[in-house]
């Protein structure tokens, strides 16, 4: 059974004199221990689905048709009460502005520890400890543990979470646009980060950008999304010969200065 199994998903907003639709019959899947690259230009509906598996779709729009499994239990029957309960164990957004997902008034430290107090029933002598080995192994000086989110860069801000999800933990980590803003090291030290994470999460990931060079050297697979559906999906190293659609020629086209490479 696949980790996270999308079938035919749609988004509506209301709207006169009809609704809109941005997500229209999006389907996908992601296997467990591995990579999705989800890619499309700006507008094609990313983060609206991206939102949809969180459970967090803005209002008013709402999930109008189709299902999320999550190994197996379809997430759209959940009640808000259990959905946040899986939100909180199973599945962490990493999005676009870092700052935004990180709690201003928290110190680092305490944000880490509380994750591990609450998921992991760590003491909180414990939890402060592991929050420092944490910030280690995603290279963030210890020292850190005092500062707060806005006391740091937007790379070192991507890095926090990155050892948030390390915490938790989750089965499914999903990425939105997470190099968008920083620059060009930043972002090459950022995704070796999210290789890393690859290799300790069992689970799997779905890498979004709107940029095919940002996570072709990540995913396994991508699937590239048009005007609220895929398009194409196939192995990355196969998509220049499988891809049938023109979106994805020109995806293609605009990043054929770099090689895709096999996933590390
Ligand atoms: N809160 C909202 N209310 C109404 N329509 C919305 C809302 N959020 C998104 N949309 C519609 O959904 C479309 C897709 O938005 P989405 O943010 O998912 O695109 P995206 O592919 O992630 O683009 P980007 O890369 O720029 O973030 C938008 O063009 C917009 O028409």
């Amino acid at each position: 059974m696949s980790l996270l199994s999308i079938e035919d998903l749609h988004i509506s907003f209301p709207g006169r004199p009809t609704p809109s639709r941005p997500v229209r019959g999006l389907s996908l899947c992601l296997e467990r221990g591995s990579v999705l690259g989800l890619v499309g230009q700006s507008g094609s509906g990313k983060s609206l689905s991206a939102l949809a598996m969180m459970g967090m779709v803005p209002r008013p729009g709402r999930i109008s048709g189709g299902r999320i499994l999550l190994d197996g239990v379809d997430l759209t029957r959940l009640s808000p009460a259990q959905y946040r309960h899986v939100r909180g164990r199973q599945m962490f957004l990493i999005f676009q502005g870092s700052a935004a997902a990180l709690n201003p008034a928290l110190t680092v430290g305490k944000q880490l520890a509380e994750v591990m107090v609450h998921l992991r029933e760590a003491s909180w002598r414990k939890a402060r400890v592991g929050a420092g080995e944490l910030l280690e192994q995603v290279r963030v000086d210890p020292r850190h543990l005092n500062s707060y989110p806005f006391e740091l860069s937007g790379g070192m801000r991507q890095r926090v979470l990155v050892a948030m999800a390390l915490a938790m933990e989750p089965q499914l980590i999903i990425a939105d646009e997470p190099t968008t803003g920083l620059d060009v090291v930043t972002q090459g030290e950022i995704l070796d980060l999210f290789a890393d994470l690859r290799r300790r999460i069992p689970g799997g990931m779905i890498l979004i950008s709107h940029d095919l060079r940002v996570v072709a050297s990540l995913a396994d697979q991508i699937a590239v999304m048009h005007q609220g559906r895929i398009v194409d999906q196939s192995p990355t190293r196969l998509l220049p010969t499988q891809a049938h659609h023109p979106h994805t020629r020109e995806l293609l086209a605009a990043s054929r200065a770099f090689s895709l490479r096999e996933p590390c």
